[in-house]
C-alpha cells in the first residue's frame, strides 16, 4: 500500500447533491435545494409528487454509496490507502457533518470528487460554495480541501456513454434509424451566459455539454445528433436553456423521425431527474406518438466510473498525464472553495 498521506492527502471526500430517503424527508430536502432561489411553490409541489411517486426515496444516495464502494475497491487494488468519506449539499449525510467527522479523524488535507462533470454555477461553483460553507462550519481546524477537475471530456466518462448509446441502439433494433438525443439539466439563460471566466465569453456549461455530445457521437459514428435540455424550473417568465426534451420529441415526430435514443450526458447516475423526466415523461410522450424509445445508461453503472475517479486522484499524486479529449481548458480544480478564476460562474442575483 502506498500511504497517500505521505503525499499530502489523507482522504477523498465524495461530494454530491443528496436526495430524500423517505416520505418525511421530501419537503425539508426540497426546502434546502430551493432556499432563496425563487422557485415557485407550484413547481415545488409538482417535484414533491415525483419523489412521492417513488415512496419519497431518491435513488441518488444509494447510487453514490454503490459508486463509493467500487472506488474503495479500485483504490485498494491500485495500492492507494485513501479512505473515502461521503457528504452532500442538500441532504444527509450533510457535507458539514462529514467534514466535522473527517477533522475528528485527523484529516488535514483531502481531495474532493464532485459528482458533476461540468462547469457552470450549479454544476461547479455551487460545489465550491459547499466546500467553503462546510469549512466555515468546522472552523479553524477544517482540513484543506482540493476539488478535482471537471471531467466532461475524459475518455473514460465519454467511453461509457458511447457504449451505452450503442447498447440503446441495439435495444431499439433499428440500426441507423433512430435519432440520438443528448440531454442535460437546463439552467437559466443568465446562468449559462455567466458560466466560465468572463474573458472566455460565457456559456461554459452549454458549450461543454455540446462538446461532450459531439465527442460521444463521433466515437459511436452517428450521422447526426441533437442536444436538448430537461427539468427546467423557476418562474415561466425567466428564460432557461431550450428546447425541452419532451417538446423535442414532438418536433422529431413532426419531422417524421420514428424512434429516439436518449442519452443523459449531463448526469453521472440514474437519479430521480433521470428516472422521472426521461424514463417516465419523455418515454411516455414517445409512446403516445408511437415512437420507439430507448434511454442510454449513465456512467455510475459502469465499472469504468471507479477507474475514472481513481485516475483523477492519481493526477494529483503523480505526474500522470491529464487525459482529456476536448481542447477546452481544464477547469474546476481549486482549493478551499476558491472559484476557478475571478468572476467565474458567478451566481445570478436572485429574488429575495
Ligand atoms: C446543472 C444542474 C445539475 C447537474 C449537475 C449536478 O449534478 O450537480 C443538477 C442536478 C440535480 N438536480 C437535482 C434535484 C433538483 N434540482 C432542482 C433545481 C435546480 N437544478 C438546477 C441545475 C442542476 N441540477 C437548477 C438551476 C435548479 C433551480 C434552482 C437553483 O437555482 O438551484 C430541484 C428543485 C426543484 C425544481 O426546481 O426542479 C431539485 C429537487 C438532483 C437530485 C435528484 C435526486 O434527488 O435524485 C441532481 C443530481
Ligand atoms: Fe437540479
Amino acid at each position: 500500500m502506498v500511504a497517500v498521506g505521505d503525499m499530502g492527502y489523507q482522504a477523498l471526500l465524495w461530494l454530491s447533491f443528496g436526495g430524500p430517503e423517505g416520505p418525511d424527508d421530501v419537503l425539508p430536502f426540497l426546502e434546502n435545494v430551493t432556499r432563496g432561489r425563487g422557485v415557485p411553490p407550484e413547481r415545488l409541489a409538482e417535484v414533491a409528487e415525483h419523489y412521492h411517486h417513488f415512496g419519497g426515496v431518491s435513488p441518488i444516495n444509494r447510487l453514490n454509496r454503490d459508486a463509493i464502494g467500487a472506488v474503495e475497491k479500485e483504490l485498494a487494488a491500485q495500492g492507494l490507502d485513501l479512505p473515502v468519506y461521503f457528504g452532500n449539499r442538500n441532504w444527509h449525510p450533510m457535507v458539514e457533518d462529514t467534514l466535522a467527522r473527517m477533522t475528528a479523524d485527523g484529516v488535514r488535507s483531502a481531495l474532493v470528487f464532485p459528482t458533476s462533470a461540468y462547469g457552470g454555477y450549479s454544476a461547479c461553483r455551487q460545489y465550491d460554495e459547499d466546500i467553503a460553507r462546510a469549512r466555515a462550519a468546522v472552523g479553524a481546524d477544517a482540513p484543506r480541501l482540493t476539488k478535482l477537475r471537471q471531467f466532461f471530456d475524459h475518455p473514460l466518462f465519454l467511453g461509457s456513454f458511447a457504449d451505452a448509446v450503442r447498447a440503446a441502439h441495439t435495444e431499439l433494433g433499428r440500426p441507423g434509424g433512430a435519432r440520438t438525443v443528448f440531454v442535460a439539466h437546463s439552467v437559466p439563460e443568465s446562468a449559462d451566459r455567466a458560466a466560465g471566466p468572463p474573458e472566455e465569453g460565457g456559456r461554459r456549461y452549454s458549450r461543454q455539454v455540446a462538446e461532450a455530445a459531439r465527442l460521444v457521437a463521433a466515437e459511436v459514428g452517428l450521422e447526426r445528433h441533437d442536444v436538448v435540455w430537461q427539468s427546467r424550473s423557476g418562474p415561466p417568465r425567466v428564460p432557461w436553456l431550450e428546447p425541452d426534451i419532451v417538446d423535442h420529441i414532438d418536433a422529431l415526430h413532426a419531422e417524421g423521425v420514428g424512434s429516439v435514443v436518449v442519452c443523459p450526458v449531463g448526469f453521472v447516475s440514474d437519479h430521480l431527474e433521470v428516472i422521472w423526466d426521461l424514463d417516465n415523461e419523455a418515454a411516455e410522450r414517445a409512446a403516445e406518438l408511437g415512437m420507439g424509445f430507448a434511454r442510454a445508461a449513465t456512467p455510475n453503472s459502469d465499472r469504468r466510473f471507479a477507474d475514472l475517479v481513481v485516475e483523477l486522484v492519481r493526477e494529483h499524486l503523480t505526474d500522470a498525464p491529464v487525459r482529456k479529449l476536448s481542447g477546452f481548458p481544464a477547469a474546476g480544480c481549486t482549493t478551499n472553495g476558491a472559484p476557478c478564476a475571478p468572476r467565474c460562474c458567478e451566481p445570478a442575483q436572485r429574488p429575495g
